[in-house]
C-alpha cells in the first residue's frame, strides 16, 4: 500500500516555483531519505505532506486523503524540525504527558528512557533548551510518537556527533520493532545511509531520482588513472566530475552506464575503479557545473 502519492505537484510562492510537477509514491513502512541541495524544495514538500501547506496544483494523497488541514492525516503523522515549538510554559515533562493524549501509539516508557539517556532535564522549559538539546528532544518526540507517517526535516541540527549517532540508532531500533513510514531529510546522507531503504533526490523542485539505496550505490562509478589513459576510454560517457590528481592522474566520476565487459576492459587497461558513496552520488548528480569551488579561484 502507498502511504504517499504525489502526482504532478507544484507549489508556487510569489516569485518562483518551489516544486515543479513532482510525481512519486512511497510505500507503507519504508524509511526514505529526502535529499537535495539548499532550496531544492524538501521542506516545502514535507510541509505539504504533513498538511501544513496546500499545493498549488497537482494531486497529493497521504493515507489516500488530501493532507491539507485534514484531521485523519494530522492524527496519524508528525512533522519534526528544529523550529518545532511548544507553549512557552511547558516543561519537557508536561510535553511528554500531553503527547500521551495526543498520539495513539505514544511510547511513554521509551520517551522517559530517552530523556534520561540523553541527560535532558525533564523540569526544564522547552524554550530554555540549547539548540542541540532542543533537536534531541524534538527527535525523541518524533520517535516516541510512533506515528504511521513520521516526517523528520533535518532533525539533527545542532546535535553533537555522539548524540546524532545514538539518535539514528534509536530511530532504527524502534522502527524495526514498530515499522512505520519515515521520511527523513538530511544534508548528511553519509550519516544516515545505513538506515535508509530508499532515496528521493529532488533538484529545483523536480524529482531527480527515486531509488533503493543499492541502486543509488550503482548509479555512479569512479575511475582513477593516467589522464591520457582514462579520458579516451570515457568518450561519450556522462562525466559528472573530473579532477586532476598530481601531474598526470585524474579522478573521474561518471554515470554508471557501463557493461560488466566494458568495466573489465578498463581495469585491464590499468584504470582503477572505485565505488562512489551515496552522499557523493547525490552531490554529483545534482551538481550545477562540472567543475567545483576551485573554478571560482581559478578565475574561470
Ligand atoms: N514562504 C516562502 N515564500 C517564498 N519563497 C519560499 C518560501 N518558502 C520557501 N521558499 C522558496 O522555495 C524554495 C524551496 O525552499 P525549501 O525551504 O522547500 O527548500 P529546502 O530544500 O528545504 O532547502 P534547505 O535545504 O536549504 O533547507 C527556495 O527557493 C525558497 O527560497
Amino acid at each position: 500500500m502507498n502511504v504517499i502519492e504525489c502526482k504532478d505537484v507544484t507549489k508556487s510562492y510569489r516569485r518562483a516555483n518551489a516544486l515543479n510537477g513532482l510525481s512519486f509514491t512511497i510505500e507503507e513502512n519504508k524509511i526514505v531519505g529526502l535529499v537535495g541541495r539548499n532550496g531544492a524544495g524538501k521542506t516545502t514538500l514535507m510541509k505539504i505532506l504533513a498538511g501544513f501547506l496546500r499545493e498549488t496544483s497537482g494531486e497529493v494523497n497521504v493515507f489516500s486523503e488530501r493532507p491539507f488541514n485534514h484531521l485523519f492525516v494530522s492524527a496519524n503523522s508528525i512533522f519534526i524540525d528544529e523550529h518545532m515549538h511548544f507553549p512557552s510554559k511547558m516543561s519537557l515533562a508536561d510535553i511528554v504527558k500531553e503527547a500521551n493524549y495526543f498520539y495513539k501509539n505514544w511510547a511513554c516508557e521509551l520517551a522517559d528512557q530517552l530523556i534520561d539517556y540523553f541527560n535532558l532535564d525533564r523540569h526544564r522549559l522547552h524554550k530554555h533548551l540549547s539548540k542541540g538539546q532542543r533537536s534531541t528532544f524534538n527527535m525523541l518526540i518524533g520517535i516516541a510518537s510512533r506515528c504511521p507517517l513520521t516526517i523528520l526535516d533535518e532533525p539533527a541540527a545542532g546535535m553533537d556527533t555522539a548524540v546524532r549517532k545514538d539518535m539514528y540508532r534509536a530511530l532504527l531500533k524502534d522502527y524495526i520493532a514498530y515499522p512505520r513510514t519515515i521520511l527523513f531529510s538530511s544534508h548528511h546522507i553519509e550519516e544516515i545511509e545505513d538506515i535508509l531503504e530508499e532515496v528521493l533526490l529532488i533538484d529545483e523542485g523536480e524529482k531527480h531520482l527515486h531509488l533503493s539505496m543499492d541502486d543509488l550505490q550503482e548509479a555512479t562509478i569512479g575511475f582513477t588513472g593516467k589522464e591520457a589513459l582514462v579520458y579516451p576510454l570515457l568518450i561519450d560517457q556522462d562525466i559528472l566530475s573530473a579532477k586532476k590528481i598530481g601531474r598526470e592522474d585524474v579522478r573521474v566520476i561518471a554515470k554508471n552506464r557501463f557493461t560488466t565487459e566494458g568495466l573489465q576492459t578498463m581495469k585491464q587497461a590499468g584504470v582503477h575503479l572505485f565505488s562512489v558513496s551515496a552522499s557523493d552520488a547525490c552531490v554529483h548528480l545534482t551538481a550545477k557545473t562540472s567543475g567545483g569551488i576551485d573554478d571560482v579561484f581559478n578565475g574561470s
